[in-house]
């Protein structure tokens, strides 16, 4: 690989004709695995990334203007299908479509799961993945500092060192700045006797913690997979990217019965030509969890019904790709609020806005330096519901079976069972979060974590640039639409502190006249969303139990052929994802040099 020192490819005869391995998406998992194999310079690796590089654009560089890169050329711009729980509604699903992925789109919450969400990945049959396997790869994907000092002495923020890293790519930080009134919601969370902990990395994130981001602490920019995984390592030889193109199909080769991912096709638009590129090795899978399965589906590995109603000829039936879909629901429940700062400043008052983005330039603090979110409830039923023991009551009485689809494989079935009996041993513990609370002057967005409802991610044509078919199923579960319920409920309950009534709110929405099951119900239905977190569509587990991949990652009845994104995620951890990606990438990319560290 002589001819290029490392570069971004722009044009296909660029391209070697072969490299070691072909990662097929450059986000958060394909950057991280890319960068570690590439360690060897031996190894050669490939990035087909669809997106586009960016261009260091403010929203999305300036941790206040987060998210802003959403509905823009940088995002898929996917819906869900319309969702009779939803009152038919369709709820936009934003994905990155950028080299770095959903992490230069993302809110750059940067936090972690519990222990227990992770020993679960293991008592499905995962070994090697929980909590304490994890937790160095956790240290190794991040470059951790602490919080400064003033910030300490205003919010007296505590960090466990220990439990982070400090010689990985990923910066993880806290906010220079804190919106005021995240003060009166630190203090209303201990008026309710909520437990905060010292550090919600530690394994214990429940109760409430500040959290971290993923963001540069020296000058307050965005750390994206990108910045942290790519930029660094341009001029590595063995390592190249090509943007702007996308896989459309693996190419597989069959012998004696044994199927084999020998390289991928791709293309820059529905009109332009197919290229293809060798794999010698592996292709690996990381063009997120509502992609791959897509591009698993067209290049014949998938549910040989669906496949053949699309005219795709089934390679390897593996009825459960595209199965196991599961998202955070997200509900805003609106306060307003009388306070002489707040983040609406920001936009009603164009000297203020002005002045805050000088001192941001000058000296990476103020408002725009903070990404939002920096204290974060994540609270056990038993700590923000009353109605755990009804709740649980209903759980154990329902068939696994109920409110899934209609045509789910019954290999699909037997695994979500085992889900669902670990999500009701669970539902009433201490230890597991249930309900995600955030403040944001006065709106609480609410995030359910363990949902029950499944939905799935089909192929909707055998055109790879026509949009899968997406369905979250959000809420078909009426246990997921009771703990949101409950959740609306507990909001009431923290705005009458008197930390909160100090703000004298008023709840615009539902409105204090929605108080009776049914009305709260409507309401959730008519406004729940998503937190932006789909996993599950490739699960790990056994293959009898709706795994596609195995617990080295590798999809079942295909050699060279693994998954490495959010996809995998047997069941959602209760927290923002983006770390969990990176350590099991980090993981993965360890399995792949066959130096994997399980504790
Ligand atoms: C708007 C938004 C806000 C979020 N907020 C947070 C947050 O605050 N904190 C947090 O922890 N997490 C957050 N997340 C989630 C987090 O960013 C994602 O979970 C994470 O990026 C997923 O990593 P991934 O590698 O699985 O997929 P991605 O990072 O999405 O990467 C997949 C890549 O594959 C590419 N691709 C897809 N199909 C093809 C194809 N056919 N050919 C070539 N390339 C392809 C895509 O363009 C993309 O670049 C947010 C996500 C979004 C979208």
């Amino acid at each position: 690989h002589p001819a290029f020192r490392g570069r971004i490819l722009s044009r296909d005869t660029d391209l070697l004709s072969s490299y070691d391995y072909v990662v097929v998406g450059g986000g958060a998992s394909g950057l991280t695995v890319a960068n570690r194999l590439t360690e060897d310079s031996n190894v050669t690796v490939l990035i087909i990334e669809a997106g586009e590089l960016d261009h260091g654009e403010d929203f999305i560089t300036i941790p206040g203007l987060a998210g802003g890169a959403i509905g823009t050329k940088y995002d898929w711009n996917l819906t869900y299908v319309a969702n009779p729980s939803l009152a038919n509604r369709s709820v936009s699903i934003p994905q990155g479509k950028i080299v770095g992925g959903g992490t230069k789109l993302n809110r750059m919450v940067f936090d972690r799961g519990s222990e227990l969400d992770y020993d679960r990945w293991e008592a499905l049959g995962n070994s090697g993945w929980g909590w304490s396997s994890l937790l160095p790869y956790f240290k190794k994907s991040e470059i951790f500092t602490p919080p400064n000092a003033d910030i300490v002495a205003e919010y007296n923020i505590t960090t466990d060192t220990s439990v982070h890293g400090t010689d990985g790519y990923v910066h993880s930080s806290y906010s220079p700045f804190i919106w005021p009134t995240m003060k009166n919601f630190v203090a209303a969370i201990a008026e309710l006797g909520i437990f905060t902990s010292v550090d919600g990395a530690s394994g214990n994130a429940y109760g409430a913690y500040f959290t971290q981001h993923s963001q540069n602490p020296a000058n307050a920019t965005r750390s994206s997979a990108r910045d942290a995984y790519y930029n660094n390592f341009v001029a590595r030889s063995n390592l190249h990217l090509i943007t702007s193109r996308q896989v459309t199909k693996l190419v597989t080769s069959s012998e004696n019965g044994s199927v084999t991912v020998t390289g991928v096709e791709f293309a820059e638009s529905s009109a332009s030509a197919r290229s293809t590129v060798s794999a010698n090795m592996e292709v690996i899978m990381a063009a997120g969890a509502l992609h791959t399965p897509q591009i698993l589906q067209l290049s014949g590995i998938g549910d040989s019904t669906l496949l053949s109603s699309i005219n795709v000829t089934t390679i390897v039936d593996l009825p459960a790709v595209g199965r196991n879909l599961q998202d955070h629901v997200l509900l805003a429940v609106v306060n307003s609020i009388t306070a002489p700062l707040t983040a609406a400043n920001l936009t009603s008052n164009a000297t203020y806005a002005a002045e805050m983005l000088a001192l941001y330039e000058s000296e990476y603090t103020g408002p725009y330096a903070c990404a939002t979110g920096d204290f974060l409830a994540f609270l056990p039923v038993s700590t923000y519901s009353t109605a755990g023991e009804a709740i649980y009551a209903e759980a154990t009485t329902q068939d696994s079976s109920t409110y899934l689809a209609s045509d789910t494989p019954s290999e699909v079935l037997i695994g979500y069972e085992a889900q669902f009996n670990l999500l009701n041993q669970d539902l009433l513990a201490d230890n597991s979060a249930m309900l995600e609370v955030l403040w944001d002057d006065g709106a609480y967005i609410l995030g359910l974590q363990h949902p029950y409802s499944r939905g799935y991610v089909k192929a909707a044509s055998s055109d790879p640039f026509t949009a899968p078919l997406l369905d979250s199923a959000f809420l078909h579960n009426p246990l997921d639409l009771a703990l949101l319920v409950e959740g609306v409920k507990f909001t009431r309950n923290i705005t009458r502190t008197s930390a909160i009534a100090a703000l004298s709110p008023v709840e615009i929405l539902p409105g204090a006249t929605v108080t009776t099951d049914a009305a709260l119900e409507d309401f959730v239905r008519s406004n729940a969303a998503t937190v932006y977190h789909p996993v599950g569509t490739c699960k790990m587990g056994a293959q009898a139990e709706g795994g596609v991949v195995d617990e080295e990652l590798k999809v079942y009845g295909v050699n060279g052929l693994r998954v490495v994104d959010a996809s995998i995620f047997p069941l959602l951890p209760a927290t923002h994802i983006q770390s969990t990606v990176y350590a099991v990438a980090e993981k993965a990319a360890n399995i792949i040099k066959g130096s994997d560290i399980t504790a």
